[in-house]
């Protein structure tokens, strides 16, 4: 990293600069001038300027768009830089204009001064007995200055309390105590340096664990005031399950008070409480439990394929297992500090690698975990949150496209730890893209996605689909045991696989380190077929995994094939628990349709927004159909933001945030998120009511996942499908992809209401086009203005642009922007009056009759709509129930009547039947009658044919 400028104090970033006047001038006072001395800036003790740790998870507390804005976009601040306090830097300007610049500091602001002494193996006793002796201190200094900073609060006040501890030199000084007090504590179970260390090595659960107790000895004893057990009576449904104290505090601090049922079912095996897999074949998974234990391994943490309905919880049912490890563990501090000594090179490996199809559940996934870290340091309501004690948590980096890849790098290396200041972060929250573009020109990071403890691939089927993520094949094959040893097997002699120009370049450096043995796979969607289970089966037979085999495999697999294919299960057979008997969908939900003509979907639209306002996702298939349809919800005064992948991330984040944080009032009770699919998957908005398929997706995974952004974690919700004539026969193909027999209900409307919005909409869209082609006219003019300027020839106001245009022309401008201004207020107009709905008089309120009286009456009680008089103010789910429910007894009816029907009309053909029959008797045997009549008239006739002959005879 390149050093900062020289300047005293230096940091960038507002917040840095207002401190740095007066950080200077305490400085300055703090430390007798006598003592210092000019100095090589080079060998000075500089330190590395972090983000604000809340801008680095981006998590609880910190939306989305506050974390992009602290990272400030525009100048790239933290950027390399470096920052050192208590530093005098003398400018002086010689006789020839020349500048020289002086740094003068005391002695103790040298590096070699603060270079801890490397402790020799024989002095590994006194050093234990030292550090048991300096943890004494160190507990006193919990209360200092950094300790009392509230971390959870804004980022700003975060950095200026840090700041202000940096500006005190006596608590700089007890800081670097302690700091390393801790870490001669951490050396003294450090292997010694002469001791090899395998770095192929992989280090199993056990030893992990016990090399972090021990070198987190006084972190440990530090945290013992909050490491009370937990009392299990207050959260008891979550009392079976294992977990670390704080992070049952912190479930109980969100009010997760009983785990989801996939939460339930996954976790025992993520955990190791289970061992037969929940898959119908429990014969042979007896068979593996039974070998597992027998190998004396009785507690084997297995691999777990998880599908469950949208909204079910499944983040947190990878997400606790993860967490529970590495707040147990603490993989990464110790494993790096273990390997720091003997072999320096070797990264530590990372806690969990989670991968993402888009940046928007990855970025939601990173501030879901982190959001139950932060209140994992909450150990009553009435205690802050240190910032010591976040650092001692799991840390969570997001990498994805849109964010600066520089920036991106700097969070992976996380927030300095007092144990281990390189350890990194823990979890790497991904989208599949973003992170081989870094890991591919990042050797550490690619060693330590070798030996991840956890490979998550949330949206599973979504990430395999083919030529969706070239790259996920190149993450996967990191972790993959037999693609790691193809390289090794090629420099004998008997490389496998193609070779192909793109593996040569999937195969880069990882400091030799293997693809970790003990990693624990979760792979979660709400879609993924019942079919995974049989090639589960199946892949159990395969011995071991070949690139040839994989080839071999690709021609004719399925999604779910090429899944099991690609991921290296260190399970020979993972838990599968699959909750979707139905069609994945939430039990909360209620699907409905409407059916109408194409050029009809913008007034049905508008009618369902308006007629039950809320929250609402429309899901369009293509940017074009956003485009068209943002403004003209704008014209309709229909808050609306857009969600596409050509908008800039910042802005989907902002457009996001905006839709969430939508508050009903009086004046905008609506709110519409216009997505395309980019926003289907995994998306959590709390209380989205409703769903609109505006177009009809593609495909019944989609379908699903669309409509599952409403209705989540047991609440309702109601997903609306437009269908025009066209998409008829595609609706037929989903619904038996979802193995659906009946149809789902039709949309009650209220057609006197649609005709009377039809004049609204019909108005907004000729706005539309006429502001579009008035857009188009002032570009064209513009381009012929500025090709006028060019050939410098000049253009007068009062004549239209082209002056070979008809008279009639000129000025056409004008007029068209005077139609439309005219439109526009008439549509203005429109929209200022409620919608009265016919028979309804606005002079007479009390009049009217009885309809008039209701009216009154609602209003009286505020039970009426508040945009549309004289309609009452339902919701739709409420709508669409009474709709069923009215119509279900005129169903019997009809199922009664069509069974009396067809009772008679059994009868009758029973009747005709008998006629029919007796007929067909009758006539059978007049037929024979006859039959046998001609046939012994025949015979009588040849007798007497004969008998002439016979006479003759
Ligand atoms: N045990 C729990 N109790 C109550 N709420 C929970 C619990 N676990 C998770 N939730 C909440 O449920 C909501 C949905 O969770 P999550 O996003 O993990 O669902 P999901 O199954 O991944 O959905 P999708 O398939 O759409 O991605 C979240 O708001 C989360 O906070």
């Amino acid at each position: 990293m390149a050093k900062a400028a020289p300047a005293t104090n230096q940091r960038s970033g507002s917040q840095a600069k207002r401190k740095k006047a007066s950080s200077s001038a305490k400085a300055s006072s703090s430390t007798p001038k006598q003592e210092r001395k000019t100095v090589d800036p080079t060998k000075l003790a500089w330190s590395t300027v972090h983000l604000p740790s809340e801008a680095q998870s981006g998590g609880a507390g910190v939306t989305e768009s506050d974390f992009f804005d602290s990272l400030n976009w525009d100048d790239d601040d933290f950027m390399g830089l470096q920052e050192i306090d208590d530093v005098d830097v003398l400018q002086e300007t010689r006789d020839d204009g020349s500048r020289t610049i002086t740094f003068r500091a005391s002695e103790r602001k040298l590096k070699s001064k603060q270079q801890q002494p490397a402790v020799a193996p024989s002095a590994k006793k006194e050093t234990e007995s030292a550090a048991a002796t300096k943890s004494k201190p160190k507990k006193q200094s919990k209360k200092g200055p950094i300790e009392e900073v509230a971390s959870d609060v804004e980022p700003d006040s975060a950095i200026d309390a840090i700041e202000s501890a940096d500006v005190t030199a006596a608590t700089q000084d007890d800081l670097e105590a302690d700091s390393d007090a801790c870490e001669t504590a951490v050396d003294v179970t450090l292997p010694a340096p002469g001791d090899a260390v395998d770095s192929d090595i992989d280090f199993d659960d056990d030893h992990l664990a016990e090399a972090f107790r021990n070198a987190h000895q006084l972190d440990l004893q530090d945290d013992q005031d909050d490491q009370a057990e937990f009392d299990d009576k207050l959260l008891p449904s979550w009392s079976h399950l294992p977990l670390h104290s704080d992070l049952k505090r912190a479930l109980l601090h969100k009010g997760f008070n009983q785990p989801t049922e996939i939460q339930n079912r996954s976790i025992p095996f993520a955990l190791g409480l289970e061992q037969a897999a929940a898959s119908s074949d429990d014969s042979e998974d007896d068979n593996i439990a039974a070998a597992s234990t027998a190998a004396g391994n009785p507690r084997r943490k297995r691999d777990v394929v998880g599908v469950s309905q949208t909204g079910s919880g499944k983040t947190l049912a990878y997400g606790l297992p993860i967490l529970n490890y590495l707040f147990e563990n603490a993989e990464n501090a110790i494993a790096s500090s273990s390997r720091r000594t003997a072999a320096d090179d070797v990264p530590p490996p990372l806690g969990a690698l989670i991968l993402c199809p888009t940046r928007e559940l990855a970025l939601q996934v990173s501030s879901h975990l982190t959001d139950l870290v932060r209140a994992s340091c909450i150990v009553d309501d009435s205690t802050e949150i240190t910032h010591k004690k976040l650092l001692r948590r799991p840390q969570i980096a997001v990498v994805c496209g849109g964010m600066s890849e520089q920036k991106q790098r700097r969070l992976l290396d996380g927030r300095s730890r007092q144990g281990d200041r390189n350890s990194g972060v823990d979890i790497i929250v991904a989208t599949p893209g973003r992170l081989w573009e870094m890991t591919r020109l990042d050797d550490r990071l690619a060693a330590r996605i070798k030996q991840t403890r956890f490979l998550v691939l949330d949206e599973a089927d979504r990430m395999v689909e083919v030529g969706h993520f070239a790259e996920m094949e190149h993450i996967l094959n990191l972790v993959n045991r037999s693609e790691a040893r193809r390289p090794s097997e090629g420099k004998d002699g008997q490389q496998q696989g193609s070779g192909s120009d793109e593996d040569d370049e999937a195969e880069i450096e990882t400091h030799g380190v293997k693809p970790s043995s003990s990693m624990q796979t979760f792979i979660f969607s709400a879609t993924l077929s019942k079919a995974l289970q049989v090639n589960l089966k199946r892949r159990k037979k395969l011995k071991q995994f070949t690139k040839k085999r994989h080839l071999k495999r690709q021609d004719n697999a399925t999604t779910l094939d090429e899944l099991m294919d690609r991921v290296d299960f260190r399970d020979a057979a993972p838990a599968v628990i699959d909750l979707t008997p139905g069609q994945g969908l939430p039990e909360g939900l209620m699907e409905t349709k409407i059916e109408c003509v194409g050029k009809d979907k913008d007034l049905y639209l508008y009618y369902f927004l308006l007629r039950y306002p809320g929250r609402t996702l429309v899901f369009v298939n293509s940017i074009d159909g956003i485009r068209r349809l943002t403004p003209l919800l704008a014209q309709l005064n229909v808050v609306c933001y857009p969600i596409h992948s050509q908008l800039q991330q910042k802005q989907r984040l902002k457009n996001l945030d905006r839709f969430r944080a939508f508050n009903r009032t009086a004046k905008t009770n609506n709110c519409v998120l216009l997505a395309t699919d980019v926003a289907a998957r995994g998306l959590d908005i709390p209380s989205v009511e409703h769903v609109v398929h505006y177009q009809l997706p593609r495909s019944a995974d989609t379908y699903v996942h669309r409509s599952g952004r409403t209705a989540r974690a047991g609440s309702t919700g109601v997903a609306l499908a437009l269908i025009e004539p066209k998409e008829k026969q595609l609706w037929s193909k989903l619904c038996r992809a979802m193995s659906r027999k009946t149809d789902i209900a039709t949309f009650p409307i209220s057609f006197s209401t649609l005709s009377l919005l039809r004049d609204r909409v019909e108005l907004a869209l000729a706005i539309d086009k006429q502001t579009h082609s008035a857009n188009k006219q002032q570009h064209d003019d513009n381009w012929l203005a500025k090709l006028a300027e060019e050939a410098d020839l000049a253009l007068s106001d009062d004549d239209d642009v082209d002056p070979d245009a008809p008279k009639s022309r000129r000025g056409g401008r004008k007029v068209e922007e005077a139609k439309l201004n005219e439109m526009k207020s008439r549509l203005s107009t429109m929209l200022a009056r409620p919608i009265t709905m016919k028979g309804l008089s606005h002079r007479y309120l009390t009049a009217g009759g009885l309809q008039g009286s209701a009216w009154v009456d609602d209003m009286v009680r505020s039970q009426n709509h508040g945009e549309i008089l004289g309609v009452e103010n339902t919701d739709a789910r409420t709508e669409l129930q009474s709709r069923q429910q009215a119509e279900q007894p005129s169903r019997k009816k009809q199922k009664t009547e069509k069974g009396a029907k067809a009772a008679k009309v059994a009868a009758v053909s029973a009747d005709t039947a008998k006629t029919v029959a007796a007929t067909a008797a009758a006539s059978a045997a007049a037929e024979t009658m006859s039959n046998k009549t001609k046939k012994n008239k025949k015979k009588q006739h040849q007798r007497q044919k004969i008998k002439p002959y016979q006479k003759k005879e």
